[in-house]
């Protein structure tokens, strides 16, 4: 288990003293996928690399497998980096080396056993589904293939831990998915620990089992990647979840009704569940859908619907009584 406590990270700009991470604590449990999310500047990076010390907090504590590493000597700090891989935004491979060369470099450099690099090198681009691409050089891979190759090098000394800061976000879509599906592959085969930085929520719902928000330094919300999506608390949950649904009052549409406008959202099996149907069959009103969507989060479905209800003010109050009582959440978007 990783546990941060009480991390401050202050930078000095000049005169001007600058706390990029704000009195953070955080516990991440072994074996699950960590995501952690917020806008530009919310210090992801920073508190990812505090995990292996690459960036020192000046507050607090970094407890790994039951100890503090901040309190570590050179030694054991070596030690405990050597079960902590790390994989980056542009990859960071070395352009004049092999593939080969490239992934061996992480063993040469922890004296792993020479007679026994050849094989492990062979494995671990097995394991990234490259074992075809030994002897190309970087330039010649595909931006996703060149991550599989940084994870392959990240994984070379088996490491328990694996940081990604940002790995997908200068990749395309497909390579993404690439990514993201090797990585859930790697963590179910091996029950390595993954702390996934990003700022693209898609990547999120498809990888995380729980995330984390951040914004200005702080940590706003920690939560299952479900609740991320279905029931969003702080502000930037909701901001950023919001965006990727993007399940709104068409424009203008608030401005010129004072109808009453609804926004439904069911999880899992519920989703299919026919509320409006028999609302509108109980009770004497309508209810319009203006807009609506269906997304599937780690395949549980969960989805949403916005309408305007319409009926006198005694059928409505009946009607929305058994709304609320057979949705997941009911949210009054406008009008009366
Ligand atoms: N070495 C440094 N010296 C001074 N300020 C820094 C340093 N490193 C980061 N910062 C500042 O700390 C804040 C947090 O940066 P950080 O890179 O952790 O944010 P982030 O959430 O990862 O953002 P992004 O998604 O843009 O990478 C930013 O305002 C950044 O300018």
């Amino acid at each position: 288990m990783i546990e941060l406590k009480n991390i401050d990270v202050t930078f000095q700009n000049g005169s001007h003293e600058f706390k990029a991470v704000d009195n953070v604590s955080l516990k991440i449990n072994k074996g699950e996928i960590f995501g952690i999310v917020g806008p530009s500047g919310a210090g992801k990076s920073t508190l990812v690399r505090v995990i292996n010390l690459l960036q020192r907090p000046t507050n607090g504590e970094v407890i790994i497998e039951g100890s503090d590493i901040t309190k570590f000597n050179r030694k054991q700090l070596r030690k405990t980096r050597l079960n902590i891989g790390m994989i980056f935004q542009h990859f960071n491979l070395i352009s004049g080396s092999t593939i080969a060369e490239n992934v061996a470099f992480s063993l040469y450099a922890n004296n792993y056993p020479k007679d026994k690099i050849k094989d492990r090198v062979k494995e671990l681009l097995e394991i990234v589904h490259l074992p075809e691409k030994a002897d190309a050089y970087p330039a010649n891979l595909s931006g996703g293939q060149k991550q599989r190759v940084a994870i392959a090098r990240a994984l070379a000394n088996n490491p328990d831990i694996l940081l990604c800061d940002e790995a997908t976000s200068a990749l395309d879509i497909e390579n993404t998915e690439e990514i993201v599906e090797l990585l859930r592959e790697i963590n179910e085969k091996t029950h390595i620990t993954i702390v996934f930085i990003t700022h693209e929520m898609d990547v999120a719902k498809k990888l995380f089992d729980r995330i984390a928000f951040m914004e200005d330094g702080k940590l706003k919300e920690v939560t299952d990647i479900y609740s991320a999506f279905a029931n969003p608390k702080s502000d930037i949950a909701k901001s950023l979840v919001q965006r990727v649904l993007n399940v709104e009052v068409p424009e203008g549409l608030k401005a010129k009704t004072n109808e009453e406008i609804l926004r439904l959202s069911y999880t899992g099996d519920d989703s299919y569940d026919p509320v409006i149907s028999v609302a509108s069959k109980n009770y004497d009103i309508t209810m319009d859908i203006i807009n609506g969507k269906v997304d599937y989060i780690r395949n549980k479905p969960f989805g949403m619907l916005i309408v305007i209800l319409r009926g006198e003010d005694a059928e409505r109050k009946k009607a929305l009584e058994y709304i609320s009582k057979n949705v997941y959440k009911l949210e009054r978007l406008g009008g009366r």
